[in-house]
């Protein structure tokens, strides 16, 4: 699960409409970020999900942290406007994690506040310490 941090910032500072066009911006980011067989989707509001078909955790922290570095990196230009955003990745595995889509995605959105909580702008993993985060 990964969220767009202080999103309502975006908001607040450059409309509602720059915040939709960051969405979107975010959304293409992530489909360059993974392979044509895995799945990024809109979650709801400033949350998206991206399933990785059959992956290794390795391989899964990697394309996580290339997720948050891509976003991060990313200058995005809005009406003439620079601005910058990061995100916060939540991970969960099935079946380490959860041993049905819908014990996984609670997982992962768990793991999501714990990187919020974190300071945001990190990938967490049940119990594994990422991206110079706290551990959960
Ligand atoms: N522009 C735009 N904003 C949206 C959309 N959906 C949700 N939002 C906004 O996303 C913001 C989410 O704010 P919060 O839930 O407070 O979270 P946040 O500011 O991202 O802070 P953290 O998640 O705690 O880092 C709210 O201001 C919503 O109005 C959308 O489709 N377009």
């Amino acid at each position: 699960m990964i969220d767009i941090d202080y999103f309502k910032k975006v908001n607040d500072n450059y409309g509602h409409q720059a915040g939709d066009e960051v969405l979107r911006r975010v959304a293409r980011l992530l489909q360059e970020c993974i392979r044509p067989i895995d799945c990024a989707a809109r979650y709801g509001g400033e949350e998206f999900a991206v399933c990785l078909y059959k992956m290794p955790l390795e391989g899964a922290l990697l394309v996580a942290e290339r997720i948050r570095a891509c976003v991060e990196d990313y200058l995005f230009v809005v009406k003439d406007k620079e601005l910058r955003v990061t995100v916060s990745i939540g991970m969960a595995s099935f079946p380490l994690n959860g041993d049905t889509p819908e014990s996984v995605v609670a997982e992962a959105d768990q793991v999501l506040y714990a990187a919020k909580r974190a300071g945001r702008n990190c990938v967490l993993q049940a119990g594994v310490v990422y991206s110079g985060a706290t551990s959960v």
